[in-house]
């Protein structure tokens, strides 16, 4: 059933209600949203939960709107196409907006500091150039959030935002899962299979932890990126696709390059527009704002309305060192949020394995923690050679000169007594 003639131009797809299979092939359906940017899909399934679950993953691609059950609440249904004419209408008549910067972030994204806010501004300077842009920052930094974010806010934003994690898949099923196949082109193929590429038409492809990717799959991905056309595994037919390409990255490619596990020429071919996140540790301000938002949200999810942090599990986040970044912090929150005996949230309630001591004594970032381990090493060979320079010195292996500089930057204080420092030493 089509509504044609108006704004709205939703189809619904017809499924046989018993079968675990869609009437429309995945390889249909992406012609279909490709072909028309303001259609909007609604599936009818049967209860059957093989389909409901690849509707889920339909609905997750982006490419349907939304599924009811069979038989179909004929005033949800209308009040569901009514909502989609309001939504095409508005997408057709309205300018690519800059996303709303608001109190808390940028679009979803949370964090006010200087470098989110660095991060917000890059986004809305590339979001709406059609090139590569590689994301590099540690694990659970918001790489895919950020990824998520450009995508809304470009040209390609009612189109499917495709999400590949090059680490989690088998080498073996990486291209396929890619490219798509063709039937028989291995053992097990026994139907054609559209690959997240071409899923991807006209909208962002995000390759989630890109450094993973097996070396001779980067060779036809390269291939890929220069020509925008591809074949399916065992197929013979050209595909052109136009496709938006978001790579991320927690290995050093550099690193990777240098020891043969990653191609140059992809590198330059992706690092054509890129940025870094930095870890939650470097943007200690954004802590509490992201601690708030996420508790608000579990608050709710866990019906316990009244929940607030006390002033010493503000502390402890504040001076944790968050090695999982933000997704640890969010984990922390609905532990502590389902642990909480009372309406406060105490420092043991987030399971940091640190206590509010530990942290107090910790260094606040990599650079103060090294220089503490700088002063208590050299310290320590000091007292060991009787605060001799020159002695401690040739066991640091610096010049004196060196170790002089050192003392100084570190604060390390000669004793009154007992120095034994020749005259004349600078
Ligand atoms: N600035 C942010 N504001 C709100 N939520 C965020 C932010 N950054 C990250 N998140 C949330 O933290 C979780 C982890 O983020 P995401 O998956 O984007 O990280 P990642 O860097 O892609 O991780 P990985 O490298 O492991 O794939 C997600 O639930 C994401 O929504």
């Amino acid at each position: 059933m089509s509504r044609k003639g108006d704004e709205c131009a939703a189809v619904l797809i017809d499924a046989k209600a018993e079968s675990d299979e869609l009437f429309y092939s995945d390889q249909k359906l992406s012609r279909l949203v490709n072909k028309w940017p303001h259609l909007r899909l609604i599936a009818l399934a049967g209860k059957n939960p093989v389909v409901w679950e690849r509707l889920g993953y339909l609905l997750r691609q982006g490419l349907i709107y939304d599924f009811h059950s069979l038989p179909a609440d004929k005033s949800r249904l209308l009040y569901c196409l009514g909502h989609i004419q309001g939504l095409v209408a508005l997408e057709r008549n309205s300018p690519l907006l800059p996303l709303k910067q608001t109190a808390k972030g940028y679009g979803h994204l949370i964090g006010t500091s200087a470098p989110m806010q660095k991060i917000y501004s890059t986004i809305n300077r590339i979001s709406r150039v059609d090139s590569p842009i590689l994301i590099t920052g540690e694990s659970g930094t918001g790489k895919e959030a950020i990824a998520l974010t450009i995508h809304k806010h470009s040209p390609f934003r009612n189109r499917p935002f495709v999400a590949i994690n090059c680490a989690a898949l088998p080498a073996s099923l990486i291209e396929s899962e890619l490219f798509g196949h063709e039937v028989g082109a291995f053992t097990g193929a026994l139907s054609r299979k559209i690959g997240k590429v071409e899923l991807a038409d006209n909208g962002t492809l995000f390759l989630d932890e890109i450094g993973d990717m097996p070396i001779d799959l980067q060779s036809r991905f390269l291939r890929f990126l220069q020509n925008s056309s591809f074949e399916r595994v065992g197929g013979l037919k050209n595909i052109k696709i136009n496709a938006r390409i978001i790579a991320a990255t927690n290995v050093n490619l550099y690193d990777a390059i240098e020891n043969g596990q990653f191609r140059e020429d992809l590198f330059y071919r992706l690092n054509v527009l890129s940025f870094h996140v930095p870890p939650l540790r470097e943007r200690c301000e954004d802590i509490r704002l992201l601690a708030d938002h996420y508790l608000e949200k579990f608050r709710t999810t866990y019906n316990k309305p009244k929940l607030s942090f006390t002033a010493a599990s503000y502390e402890l986040m504040n001076k944790y060192a968050w090695p999982g970044n933000v997704r640890e912090l969010i984990n922390a929150i609905r532990r502590a949020t389902i642990l909480a005996k009372t309406r406060f949230i105490q420092p043991e309630n987030l399971g940091l394995g640190e206590t509010l001591e530990d942290v107090r004594d910790m260094a606040s970032s990599l650079a103060e923690a090294r220089a503490d381990f700088d002063r208590r090493f050299i310290h320590a060979r000091l007292v060991r050679n009787n605060f001799n320079i020159s002695k401690a010195a040739e066991e640091l292996q610096v010049s004196r000169v060196s170790l002089y500089r050192l003392m100084k930057r570190l604060d390390i204080p000669k004793p009154v007594n007992g120095e034994t420092v020749s005259q004349g030493e600078k």
